[in-house]
């Protein structure tokens, strides 16, 4: 006991805390108090061991909190099923068939690229962090899909890294189809953040793994016709100049393209670029402009077509989906491997940069007589000036490159391509009757 009150004594108190030690009462009340602090100490250190724990657990996300992200979420991921079912999508099922990781697989384009890929008996695995930026419901429609054709989607965000080197430690992919990524013109200027935390972030914490990979992967991402910005010489050619983005969502993707140079520069990735042009059809994004069109002109609401300058025609380049889908088929396909292994580059890589548009750009005002023409409802057309929220007046692809190098050729005019979007969108909303998010 007085050892124990000797190191009491060593602790500093607060003046006349211990002056009535001599009382059997307090006795017990000091020895109370010791037993209490004991508790509370070993408490702390066992709360401690648990938090340590949990950040640290290969199925727990260790995302630091980002209030830039729409859903802060943790997935769950691991264990011998999960790697089972891991496993049992990447398997290639056919002669020279190639094994991809597909980011973003219950997005629009992810969607299609990983069915048609599966469809030919290549392995597919999808990854995707299934955000609210549009109705995730669509994006578990999506998933429902792909899973009837053998495809698992993984839940997961890129920026996990612990996850990546999870699923390349599970399955030796020989290519990356990198399509997740914030979209959308201008949502930027609402969420900055996102942006720079897919659409960078993202990248890199991707490039890392796969460059650590052994063997490295070939990796086809995509690009944005939007990184031609500003520029006004038509059509736009991947040689022209592409430093003048008109969004922060422009400026993320044309920081991808020299992110890419880098990892390709230091350790022999083999990286491919896709600038997409406006791609519309089945399966869409709700947030771009023939999607929520063909909603509000059904539901009677007014639509806000923009127009330039002195009554100036905005215009794109818009692709259909399908011959979006052949051009990443035709990327991969023509990949060369990586050079790399273990982290250092043994010689030099492939870096290619390719338009995927139609050549055929068609005026707003256009694409809406298409739409009423097919959902026999007039538009309630209201002409608004461009805003300038980085909307460009109009896009338009020179493609003689990926013509010359990936057979890349496009065959799909606006008016098929759209007449197949307002096919499944009837009969995905039954009818318009229910509410397209
Ligand atoms: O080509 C691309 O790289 C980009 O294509 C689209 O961007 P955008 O062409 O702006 O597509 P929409 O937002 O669907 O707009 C299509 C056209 O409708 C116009 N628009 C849009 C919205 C609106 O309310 N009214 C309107 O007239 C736009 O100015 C544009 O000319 C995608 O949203 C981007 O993610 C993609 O990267």
């Amino acid at each position: 006991m007085s050892k124990q009150m000797s190191h009491l004594d060593d602790i500093p108190s607060t003046p006349g805390k211990f002056k009535m030690e001599k009382s059997p009462f307090v006795h017990n009340r000091l020895r109370w108090h010791s037993s209490l602090a004991k508790l509370t100490f070993w408490s702390f250190i066992f709360l401690g061991l648990i938090l340590i724990f949990f950040f640290r657990s290969p199925s727990s996300n260790p995302l630091p909190q980002d209030p830039s992200r729409r859903s802060l979420r943790t997935y769950n991921w691991g264990g011998p099923a999960w790697e089972k079912r891991v496993r049992s999508s990447a398997r290639v099922r056919s002669h020279n068939g190639i094994s991809v990781l597909v980011t973003g697989a219950a997005g629009f384009v992810g969607t299609h690229v990983s069915a048609a890929l599966k469809r030919r008996g290549d392995g597919v695995l999808g990854l995707d962090n299934f955000n609210d930026y549009y109705d995730p419901s669509l994006k578990r429609a999506r998933q429902a899909l792909l899973e009837r054709s053998g495809v698992f989607i993984v839940e997961g965000d890129i920026n996990d890294s612990a996850l990546l080197r999870k699923l390349f430690e599970v399955v030796a992919f020989t290519h990356v189809m990198h399509l997740a990524a914030q979209a959308g013109v201008r949502y930027a200027m609402e969420n900055p953040g996102s942006y720079v935390h897919s659409n960078i972030a993202g990248l890199v914490s991707l490039l890392e793994v796969c460059k650590s990979a052994n063997p490295q992967p070939a990796i086809v991402w995509a690009s944005s016709s939007s990184v031609y910005g500003l520029n006004t010489k038509v059509p736009f050619s991947e040689k022209d100049r592409t430093d003048q983005p008109a969004s922060l969502y422009a400026a993320t993707k044309k920081a991808g393209e020299e992110i890419a140079h880098t990892y390709n520069h230091i350790y022999g990735l083999s990286l491919t670029g896709l600038r997409f042009f406006t791609v519309y059809g089945p399966w869409g994004r709700p947030d771009m402009a023939y999607f929520f069109f063909t909603r509000d002109i059904l539901k009677g609401k007014s639509i806000p077509i923009f127009e330039a300058a002195n009554h100036g025609t905005v215009a794109r380049d818009f692709t259909y989906i399908d011959d979006i889908v052949k051009g990443c088929l035709a990327a991969l396909d023509t990949a060369e491997k990586s050079t790399g292994s273990g982290g250092k580059k043994k010689g030099p890589a492939q870096l290619r940069v390719y338009n995927l548009g139609n050549t055929s750009p068609v005026p707003v005002s256009d694409l809406v007589s298409i739409l009423e023409r097919l959902l026999k409802v007039n538009a309630k057309r209201d002409i608004t000036k461009l805003p300038r929220n980085g909307d460009v007046q109009f896009t338009h692809a020179n493609i003689s490159l990926a013509q010359r190098e990936l057979g890349y050729k496009p065959s799909t005019d606006l008016q098929t391509g759209l007449k197949k979007f307002v096919r499944w969108y009837l009969s995905y909303y039954n009818g318009g009757k229910k509410a397209a998010g």
